[in-house]
């Protein structure tokens, strides 16, 4: 699904606008109407106090339109207009006659006002400010803003929390609505997903109210929201005449003494998920345990007993995928960087090969192109320096990754893949998967796809997904607490099945942070 900015938002609006035929105030009451539904069917006339913020633009409208539908049907309410500026909207306009000629009469807030109460019982609408937000709330409104958080109401947003630009971080955070709930227009927004600002947004859901289909499809965006639709036909089916070496030969490079595991994790992942051969390249002392946790994987080992000084593999693997448990001695760097200049196939880089390269920039110029870089934001900030906002993170990272033609996979809780340009925002995952070797088995995972022929790209997307999915699923029988790396790894299967169940019926973009 695509991510717009605030301008092709409006710009949708626009051609909707002009294709149907429709004047705004129309478009907002189909857009309230699908609040009010939203809320009405849950509610089903339950006596509740609902109390609606409203500001003085078309968010606010939005609040005076559900206002109006919740009292023809009998809810008992309170409408504040919060007025910040003298510049009401037109359909703002329109909708507070409409409200009063309803006999609804708002209370209207200004900078003098009492703060109103509100009770945690209480249900707040939030439709002070939403995309048209431009600059940072004055005090007063911000002061509202902090009464609201601070009542501990549920609190449903209209399209964004109000306070919250969409298009970059707040200028003053304390002056944003924490969301419990936000209904938000047609497509997600970028800042839902993004660590600094995600935490404004408990739960959200996006609400179809049918803008131009032709604009949204033909419209490019610098990011898209990875979900079911968008990695299903990325698959490519195993063929019946097939054989193992249709699907790749993949070799993990990595380990040292007491970081075996790390090995062990990311080759068993990397089989998992379909790799036709994987050969682990460790030093001496993981022979035996990696030979006896994983009889599948086949293990050359380098000349040294605890850590790797050479890497020579005998064969033309199909990729590799390098870095995970293997440190940072001296002569691990220096059998690092000769191994990239050998290389000239995409590979896979993680964990201490990415704290190498960050030490030994030099190196960046002999990764070969196309590789998939996964770092987590340390690891990611090491490379490429700091950031002072998600927002320019996301700019150097493209940056950065155009620069040298790689895929980078930023990991967190919403991981966001790098590519040409774009972000790959993914929805699976939760954080039960904070915990140790839960990277290598997603390094595992995308070697493993590279492998039996993905694109980088689509590896790295792809992979993201079924790593987050299949933690998914492990945390159903396990918990967030007692999840293990190797259950993800247990887990990729039932991915795979996932991906292809037959959705029970329509599927709405949500999500939960
Ligand atoms: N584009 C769409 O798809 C639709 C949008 N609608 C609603 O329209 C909203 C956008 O409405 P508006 O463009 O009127 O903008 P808002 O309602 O978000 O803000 C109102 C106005 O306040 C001013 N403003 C911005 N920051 C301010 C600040 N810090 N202090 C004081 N004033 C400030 C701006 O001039 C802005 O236009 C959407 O979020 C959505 O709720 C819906 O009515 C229907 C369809
Ligand atoms: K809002």
């Amino acid at each position: 699904m695509k991510i717009f900015t605030a301008r092709q938002i409006y710009e949708a609006d626009k051609s909707t606008i002009q294709k149907e035929q429709i004047k705004s105030h129309e478009l907002m009451e189909r857009a309230a109407t699908q609040l009010f539904e939203w809320m009405h069917s849950r509610l089903r006339g339950t006596q509740v106090n609902i109390k609606l913020f409203c500001g003085i633009g078309n968010n606010g409208g939005d609040g005076l339109v559900l206002a109006r539908k919740l009292n023809e049907h009998g809810y008992s309410i309170k409408v504040y207009v919060v007025n910040y500026s003298d510049k009401r909207s037109e359909d703002f306009l329109l909708n507070l006659e409409r409200l009063k000629d309803g006999k609804v009469w708002p209370d209207f807030i200004n900078a003098e006002s009492d703060l109103p109460e509100i009770s945690p019982n209480d249900i707040v609408v939030d439709a002070i400010f939403g995309i048209g937000l431009n600059r940072a709330p004055d005090a007063w409104v911000g002061n509202l803003i902090k009464h609201i958080n601070s009542s501990r109401a549920f609190t449903l947003s209209v399209d964004v929390p109000s306070g919250l630009p969409v298009d970059r971080g707040p200028w003053e955070p304390s002056y944003v609505v924490n969301s419990s709930y936000v209904l938000s227009f047609q497509v997600p927004k970028l800042v839902f997903f993004l660590p600094e600002t995600g935490v404004y947004v408990n739960q959200w859901e996006i609400l179809d109210i049918g803008l131009d289909q032709d604009y949204m499809i033909n419209t490019e965006t610098d990011f898209e929201l990875i979900g079911r639709p968008e990695v299903l036909p990325m698959y490519r089916p195993r063929l019946k005449f097939s054989h193992k070496g249709t699907y790749g030969h993949s070799v993990i490079v990595g380990g040292s003494y007491g970081k075996i595991g790390a090995v062990q994790l990311a080759s068993n992942a990397c089989l998992s998920i379909g790799s036709g051969l994987v050969t682990a390249f460790i030093p001496k002392c993981g022979y035996d345990s990696l030979q006896t946790a994983v009889p599948e994987v086949m293990v050359l080992t380098g000349s040294r007993e605890k850590n790797i000084s050479g890497i020579e593999i005998p064969f033309e693997p199909s990729v590799v995928g390098i870095g995970v448990g293997i440190g940072q001695d001296d002569d691990t760097v220096s059998a690092f960087g000769n191994f990239l200049k050998r290389v000239d196939s995409p590979m896979v880089i993680d964990a201490d090969g990415l704290n190498i390269l960050s030490q030994n920039p030099e190196m960046l110029k002999d990764v070969p192109a196309l590789s998939i870089l996964t770092p987590h934001p340390r690891e990611l900030e090491r490379l490429m320096g700091q950031w002072s906002s998600d927002f320019e993170k996301l700019e150097k990272a493209k940056a950065f990754a155009a620069h040298y033609n790689l895929v980078l996979v930023i990991k967190g809780a919403h991981t966001i893949t790098i590519y040409n340009g774009k972000g790959y925002v993914n929805t699976t995952g939760n954080p039960g998967m904070a915990t140790a070797g839960s990277g290598d088995v997603l390094t595992g995972m995308i070697t493993g796809l590279v492998a039996q022929g993905y694109s980088s790209v689509e590896a790295a997307i792809f992979g993201v997904y079924l790593h987050g999915l299949a933690g998914d699923l492990g945390v159903s029988s396990k918990g967030y607490e007692a999840l293990k790396a190797s259950n993800i790894v247990e887990h990729i299967g039932n991915a795979f099945s996932d991906v292809f169940r037959q959705p029970e019926m329509e599927q709405k973009e949500s999500g939960q942070n």
